[in-house]
């Protein structure tokens, strides 16, 4: 049995990763981690009696294979680094962590030759995405993402366009080129080496993104559309078992998919 702690349980994405886990026959939730409420009804969160809830890292005393989180920009660094530190593999959906912070976590897993995976995106759509980016980006020299999410969302840009941005600026292996404007009021959007990045929060959206690369007379968009948050489930299932497996942290699930 795989032991899971998920950390956000009672969020969105937590509840979906609790039903997963109770559905899977190799799985078992053995905690969940949560500072703010206190005092909540495990059973209307799905959990079994015998999950234990924590509201304090310190305090966390249960043995466990694996740390899915889920939670918020603010607090997925100290959960992340606590997992780790404990050899707990992490499986962190979490999106707005700096790349400084990725890269401190990834050595900190690395020398503990601890398997895990932090992925700005765990849906198939997006992940092909960003994939078909990388090629792309090999034959138009410049392009921009558009990232449209729900208005709930706290961080902009997305975990997913700024990995996008990231991975098209690797195959690139330069920055983009930069055409002068005058903007006065800022609608040339955010900036990753020259990959233009534009965030849109509105009541309907779950969680959109497109690329467009234009050339000389022609242009060439990779749209993905997310309408279920179901649709992630699939990429945190395998990721579970593909840790378990690594002796490193992977940086994105377009690297073991
Ligand atoms: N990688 C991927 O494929 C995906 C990533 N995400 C990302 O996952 C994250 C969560 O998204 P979503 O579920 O929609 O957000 P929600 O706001 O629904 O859930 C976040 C949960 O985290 C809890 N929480 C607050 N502080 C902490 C903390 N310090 N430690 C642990 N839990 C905490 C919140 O509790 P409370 O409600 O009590 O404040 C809440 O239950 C976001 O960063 C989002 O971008 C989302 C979808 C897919
Ligand atoms: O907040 C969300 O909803 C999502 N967050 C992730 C991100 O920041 O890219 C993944 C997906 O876009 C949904």
């Amino acid at each position: 049995m795989i032991k899971v702690i998920i950390s956000g349980f009672s969020g969105s994405m937590g509840q979906k990763a609790v039903k997963m886990v109770n559905d899977a026959n190799d799985m078992q939730l053995v905690a969940g981690f949560n500072p703010i409420v206190k005092d909540l009804d495990p059973e209307s969160y799905g959990l079994d009696k015998n999950v234990k809830i924590f509201n304090e890292l310190t305090k966390i005393d249960v043995d466990a294979d694996i740390w899915i989180d889920f939670s918020i920009p603010t607090a997925v660094f100290d959960n992340t680094k606590f997992a780790i530190e404990h050899g707990i593999r992490p499986v962190i959906g979490t999106s707005g962590m700096s790349e400084e912070q990725t890269a401190e976590l990834k050595k900190l897993a690395d020398a503990k030759h601890l398997g895990g995976i932090i992925a700005s995106n765990f849906g198939l759509s997006a992940v092909l995405m960003m994939k078909f980016a990388q090629v792309a980006a090999k034959y138009f020299a410049e392009s921009e993402i558009v990232e449209k999410h729900h208005e709930d969302k706290i961080d902009a840009p997305s975990g997913t366009a700024l990995n996008t941005a990231r991975l098209i600026y690797e195959a690139r292996g330069h920055d983009q080129a930069q055409h002068s404007s005058q903007d006065p009021m800022n609608t040339r959007g955010g900036d990753y080496h020259g990959t233009k990045i534009h965030a849109l929060r509105l009541p309907g959206f779950v969680a959109d993104e497109e690329v467009i690369f234009g050339g000389v007379g022609e242009t060439l968009t990779i749209s993905q559309s997310t309408t279920d948050r179901q649709s992630f489930m699939t990429g945190v299932k395998l990721a579970i078992h593909e840790v378990m497996k690594q002796d490193q942290l992977v940086i994105g699930l377009e690297q073991i998919i």
